[in-house]
């Protein structure tokens, strides 16, 4: 039997001599591989860290001793090494494998969290509550030197270090990258160490040059007693983590796990807070993971093993288009300068940064710095874009409230992956922006549904000068072109029902799905007119006055119900004492498991099916309540005629 399916758990891992450790990584590394070709994952980082979880699993005593990985997108070979390698052929799926640490999936895991900068809070607290219970119990953090560019994680550290008797042994995963090459000084100076000779390296060759000598007994350990005296004082460097008052064993070889384990177990014997600093290559053992567009096997689709290619081809995403119109707007206005953190492709921002590189800025992944220093730049006299995922916006709300709304800073902030995504589990739908955004005061907030009105909500937003402005689109291709019928202020007509029965306002990627919906309800004789406010911060006059004339407002959105569309138009009738009945369906406040984008809607509700049934049974409510539901269409300025 293959080894690495022999294994139940760590404990027959940790039965195993180190001599069969190159085999079962070989292993892993071809199951990896095989696998994620046809699931689609995070290939890269989990080739790098093959060795290295092997090497933690044979020190450590997880689950009694924790092992935090992350962002946790990395963890693959650990689920795979605590008992769940079968489980693979359906990662990241609905009643699959999560693509990250999952508390339901096993006691091994920790943290599901998928935002980055988070491990060594979590390891600080774990640290904190053993040593309150005078348990002696290391704990593990790995974090990845891209993760090592948050804020939080600083904020950890300087706690941890606070402590010499509490045994936290941080695993730096140091290969360079995030998506790109990690940036700024913590990664310079991981450089420096890195290029250094590693003590452990140095041990372990002097060790088996010993073990090769005709030295025997106690010549022997006072030999490499001395030796390693000698070499502590030359190859040990100091660094900014020493400086810290954290030890630092390394730099070490992430791909060796003899080596490994020789630095984990040194650490471990410190009893307190441990930096091994480990040296490994993203997409290791893959050439075309290691070679080309590494930026591209960090999250990879589906791809053919033999040649790396990609198999499933997908149309032009909504990304690619912000990607064009951010470059055309770029080329007419010079005080437009672009922001992105550690994530330049992902957010499409690599064309821009290609051809206007000294006004792009990658901070890292560091998204609460990327909006205020973006008012800083507003503040001199330029428009930055600021492009991240919507769900990592959340970190940087109070950025975005009180370094630039409050300042009424020109500030254009770009969601991507807003609404949900689905296979990356909770912490990556999202599901949060309209919700968080619709409490802060001179927000401006756009949700195009199309190409066009993307382009043309984009060119909107960098015109605005008093204040922040948002858009929004999901992940993934784009739809058809969806024209109006006429445009209202800042809203779109796109269907007009024959009364006015029902005003379906349609958010950004849903409309689609709503005129669908209207099309069916028409058919069981209900007359729906479809709107698309485009800018859905603040609540547009017009919308409020035409709704005003309709005996039903259906509001539709990809985001959570709770603060969205629903929520602020409601408020907005109800400031101008208009008692029109409102029903909003969006996402229930709720942490979706991973599977498809559709699934987690449909498990929403939100399909042209569902919506449909709902308008019918809420009219046939109406309908009950008052003498039939006819009226005229209002007339185009919205007033009864
Ligand atoms: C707050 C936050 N911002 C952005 C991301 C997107 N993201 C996922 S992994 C990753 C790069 C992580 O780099 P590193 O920590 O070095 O791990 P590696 O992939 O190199 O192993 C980023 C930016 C995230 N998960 N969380
Ligand atoms: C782990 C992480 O946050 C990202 O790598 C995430 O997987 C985004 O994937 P997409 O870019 O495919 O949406
Ligand atoms: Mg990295």
């Amino acid at each position: 039997m293959p080894l690495l399916r022999s294994l139940r758990g760590p404990a027959d891992l940790r039965a195993l001599p180190v001599e069969q450790m190159p085999a079962l990584a070989a292993e892993i590394r071809d199951t990896l591989v095989t696998s994620v070709a046809r699931t689609g994952g995070h290939l890269g980082p989990n080739l790098g860290a093959v060795e290295l979880t092997i090497a933690l699993h044979r020190v450590f005593d997880s689950p009694r001793e924790p092992i935090v990985f992350d962002t946790g997108h990395q963890a693959y070979v650990h689920k795979m090494l605590t008992g769940r390698v079968e489980g693979f052929e359906r990662l990241r799926q609905r009643d699959g494998l999560s693509g990250y640490p999952s508390r339901t999936e096993s006691e091994h895991d920790w943290v599901e969290n998928s935002h980055a900068s988070t491990a060594l809070s979590y390891a600080d607290g774990l640290a904190k509550a053993f040593a309150i219970r005078g348990d002696k119990r290391p704990v593990v953090a790995v974090v990845g030197d891209g993760a090592l560019t948050g804020g939080m994680a600083w904020e950890a550290l300087n706690n941890i270090a606070a402590a010499q008797d509490r045994p936290v042994v941080i695993v730096v995963n140091d290969n360079g990258r995030s998506y790109s090459p990690t940036i700024g000084g913590v990664a310079d100076a991981l450089a420096s160490l890195r290029l250094r000779p590693g003590y452990e390296q140095a041990l372990l060759a002097v060790r088996q040059a010993l073990h090769r000598a005709p030295v025997v007994g106690s010549a022997l350990y006072d030999a490499l007693h001395a030796i390693k005296k000698g070499l502590k004082d030359v190859l040990s460097p100091q660094g900014m983590f020493e400086d810290l008052g954290l030890k630092y064993v390394g730099p070490v070889d992430g791909h060796d796990v003899e080596v490994m384990e020789s630095a984990l177990r040194r650490a471990r014997s410190f009893g307190g807070p441990v930096i091994v600093h480990a040296v490994t290559t993203k997409g290791f053992g893959y050439p075309p993971a290691e070679t080309d567009q590494i930026d591209a096997w960090h999250a990879t689709g589906v791809f053919d093993p033999d040649s790396g290619a990609s198999v499933r081809k997908t149309g032009q995403a909504w990304t690619d288009a912000f990607a064009d119109e951010l470059l055309r707007i770029g080329t007419e206005r010079a005080d437009v300068v672009a922001i992105t953190a550690a994530m330049l492709h992902p957010t499409g921002l690599a064309p821009f940064a290609e051809r206007f590189p000294e006004r792009t800025f990658d901070v890292g992944i560091a998204e609460q710095h990327a909006l205020t220093s973006a008012a800083g730049l507003a503040m001199a006299g330029l428009h930055p874009v600021v492009a991240v995922y919507s769900t990592f916006l959340n970190r940087a709300f109070d950025q975005l409230l009180m370094d630039v709304a409050l300042h009424r800073q020109p500030v254009t902030v770009v969601l991507d992956r807003a609404g949900v995504t689905g296979d990356d589990g909770a912490s990556h739908n999202g599901m949060w922006d309209m919700s968080i955004l619709s409490v802060v005061p001179g927000l401006r907030l756009a949700a195009p549904r199309d190409e066009a009105t993307l382009r043309e909500e984009l060119r909107e937003a960098v015109e605005v000068t008093d204040g922040p402005s948002v858009l929004r689109f999901p992940k993934g291709s784009l739809p058809p072109e969806i024209p109006a019928l006429e445009r209202r202020g800042t809203l779109d007509v796109l269907r007009r029902g024959e009364r006015a029965d029902v005003l379906l306002v349609a958010v950004g990627s849903l409309v689609p799905m709503c005129l669908a919906a209207a099309e069916r309800a028409a058919d069981h004789g209900i007359e729906v007119t479809v709107v698309d406010p485009r800018w859905v911060l603040p609540v547009s006059p017009k919308l409020v006055d035409l709704a005003a004339g309709y005996r039903l407002v259906v509001t539709v959105e990809d985001c959570g119900r709770a603060g969205g569309v629903g929520t602020t138009l409601t408020q907005a009738l109800q400031d101008r004492e208009i008692d029109v009945p409102v029903r909003s369906m969006g996402l229930p406040q709720k942490f979706f498991e991973q599977g498809s984008r559709g699934q987690v809607l449909a498990d929403a509700g939100l399909t042209e099916q569902d919506l449909a049934r709902r308008i019918a049974e809420w009219t046939a409510v109406l309908t009950d309540r008052a003498e039939g539901l006819s009226r005229p269409v209002p007339s185009p300025e919205g007033q009864q005629q």
